[in-house]
């Protein structure tokens, strides 16, 4: 018998762990060592299987941690780790305005360091404030690496050559360096006196196990000095919990897999869960667990038990689930007021709701949460909002995409969703672009380009359709013709001298047309314009040279207001220094006349 049992198992929870990282950094094989360590340390079934959660006790842990653990220190009953593959976004997931995972493992890969996810979860596990620890993973592919199977650090890092332990050095200074980067003070764990002001770093193998009692130590030594308070639940109360994924099960209809944080759910119970457009009421019909290994031969992978308390990972089979929505609050009725528990319900859904506007952009996602982490970092970006929903692109969504007026709003941004097949076609009918990532950012960042060049595009066809200013000087001995029309060689001074513009000059402060240019030639070419710097012969429609114009003239491109105005207020920045020289000095001139000229 362990400790454990003779504790009272009703009033302290186990800590709900979640393990995230980069792609490939180790997540899954880390689990699955100490899942696998488990399996071989405990007797057997000590460890178990939850829906989409493995319960590690807690002398299961000390058995893996040897000296590191000692289970006569500790009153939680251990650890249960949120299961990773395909949820990385499960960080976002809430449990009554906290996040779900009470304590976080952030998983670096040593060779790799930071990567694109590592700082999104890093992001989120700031802004929900949930403790971690870093695990610095792979230590075993250092080049010269002497492994020690399930060794603690210390006793492996004492068994490498000085050369291994300096490239591992240099390798975890640069984490600890990265985490400082982003305003966090880290080093490695056992420096660490204060785990709640300082971030310890783990190194460890998920290969070789290597640094895994380390590992665990930390995150029971963590959980127990910071989080006890907050693991004394009801147990016998009723349950409280989020949904983690909404999922057809053969012979059960629409079931939603659930983490239970608080109190006890039963077969008879009648629960509240969060919908897409309101909360559903409906009775359990199966609380379903995995069956035990032993069994898994059998046709049914599920087993129905009568009740499950917390901290637990469920599979509930219930009426009406179609609407729920991952991330959404699940709460059992039991002996209360209905309405009161829809009421709470629906508050700490309205805490999740994202704000949105008449027009902007549709998202999806794939749980509340991360659908609040899309429109915090879509708000920060000054992107609005026409409509936010949990789940895959639908052909819905697309129609609701293809009625924005803007272009640059008939789009659809995706965060950890699929886009349905019909909906792929609809959207390639209908001209709705699509935006799907599994990392926020990237979301955004492809959003923003695409927007950015798109603007560039609308902008240089706007471009073509303006006049541009232009000034130039008539040659000296370079008039070829004096009339009907007059032709001259020029030297554009600066700006863009195009064909058909009108000419004026300048007269103290009032421009006077003298004609139009009906042709430009270079070295006897026929071009459509000449650019600063150019000698070109023009010929101009209108003018007598003699009378209205002169050798040695400085003429202008004639501005209409309007152009002047898109020219200065909207491609200031789009067009050539010389050619916004020219502008502003036609401005400057037009503006002595008249101040709100162009405005
Ligand atoms: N040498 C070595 N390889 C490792 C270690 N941990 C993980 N790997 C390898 O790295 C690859 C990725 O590991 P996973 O556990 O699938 O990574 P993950 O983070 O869960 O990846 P996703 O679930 O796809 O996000 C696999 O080929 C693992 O075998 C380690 O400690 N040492």
């Amino acid at each position: 018998m362990s400790d454990t049992d003779t504790r009272d198992p009703t009033s302290l929870r186990t800590p709900i762990v979640a393990v995230l990282g980069h792609v490939d950094h180790g997540k899954t094989s880390l689990l699955d060592k100490i899942r696998g360590s488990a399996v071989i340390e405990g007797e057997a079934g000590a460890i178990t299987q939850h829906i989409g959660a493995t319960a590690v006790p807690l002398d299961v842990i000390s058995e893996i941690a040897g000296e590191l653990v000692d289970p006569d220190d500790f009153d939680l009953p251990g650890l249960l780790f949120i299961d990773t593959p395909g949820h990385h976004s499960f960080t976002t997931l809430r449990s009554r305005g906290g996040a779900l995972a009470d304590i976080a493992i952030l998983v670096v890969d040593v060779n790799d360091g930071f990567q694109p996810q590592t700082l999104e979860a890093l992001d989120i596990l700031k802004r929900s404030q949930t403790p971690f620890i870093v695990a610095a993973n792979k230590i075993d592919t250092v080049p010269g690496w002497n492994p020690n199977e399930d060794s603690p650090i210390n006793a492996t890092y004492d068994a490498q050559s000085d050369r291994v332990r300096q490239t591992l050095d240099t390798s975890l200074y640069e984490i600890i360096g990265n985490l400082s980067d982003e305003g966090l003070s880290a080093d490695l764990y056992w420096r660490v006196q204060n785990f709640q002001r300082n971030i310890g770093v783990v190194p460890v193998s998920a290969m070789t196990g290597e640094g895994v009692p380390d590992l665990l130590a930390v995150m029971m030594g963590l959980s127990q000095r910071y989080m006890k308070e907050e693991m004394e639940i009801d147990v016998a109360g009723p349950g409280v919990g989020t949904v983690l994924e909404v999922k057809e099960e053969k012979g059960f209809g629409t079931t939603i897999d659930t983490v239970l944080y608080d109190g006890t759910i039963r077969a008879d119970d009648e629960l509240v869960v969060g919908g897409m457009n309101e909360p559903i009421v409906t009775d359990v019909r199966a609380i379903l667990q995995p069956r035990p290994l032993a069994e898994i031969r059998t046709e049914n992978r599920f087993e129905k038990v009568d009740s499950v308390s917390a901290a637990a990972g469920v599979k509930v089979a219930a009426p009406d689930l179609a609407d729920a929505m991952a991330g959404a609050p699940v709460r059992v009725v039991r002996n209360r007021d209905r309405q009161e528990v829809i009421g709470e319900v629906e508050a700490e859904l309205a805490d999740i709701a994202v704000d949105t506007a008449d027009n902007g952009v549709v998202v999806k996602a794939d749980t509340l949460g991360s659908l609040e982490a899309m429109a915090d970092a879509l708000e920060e970006a000054e992107v609005p909002i026409v409509r936010a929903e949990v789940g895959d692109i639908a052909p819905r969504d697309i129609s609701v995409a293809s009625t924005a007026d803007e272009h640059k709003e008939r789009t659809i941004l995706g965060f950890n969703v699929d886009v349905l097949s019909d909906a792929e076609q609809r959207a390639e009918i209908d001209d709705v672009r699509l935006f799907t990532d599994d990392v926020i950012y990237q979301v955004i960042d492809e959003y923003e380009t695409f927007v950015e060049e798109m603007e560039r595009a609308q902008q240089d066809t706007v471009l073509d359709n303006i006049t541009r200013p232009a000034r130039f000087r008539i040659l000296p001995d370079h008039v070829f013709r004096q009339n009907d029309p007059a032709v001259v060689g020029v030297e554009v001074n600066s700006g863009t001298l195009q064909n058909n513009t009108f000419v004026v000059s300048w007269e103290g402060n009032e421009p006077t047309r003298v004609g139009q240019v009906k042709g430009i030639q270079e070295q006897g070419e026929d071009v459509d314009e000449a650019r600063a710097g150019e000698r070109v012969s023009v010929a101009i429609d209108g003018p007598t040279v003699g009378r209205q114009i002169e050798e040695d003239d400085e003429l202008w491109t004639e501005l209409p207001e309007k152009h002047a105005k898109i020219l200065e207020q909207e491609l200031a920045s789009e067009i050539p220094g010389d050619e916004l020289e020219a502008l502003n000095m036609y401005l400057d001139k037009r503006r002595k006349r008249d101040p709100f000229w162009g405005k």
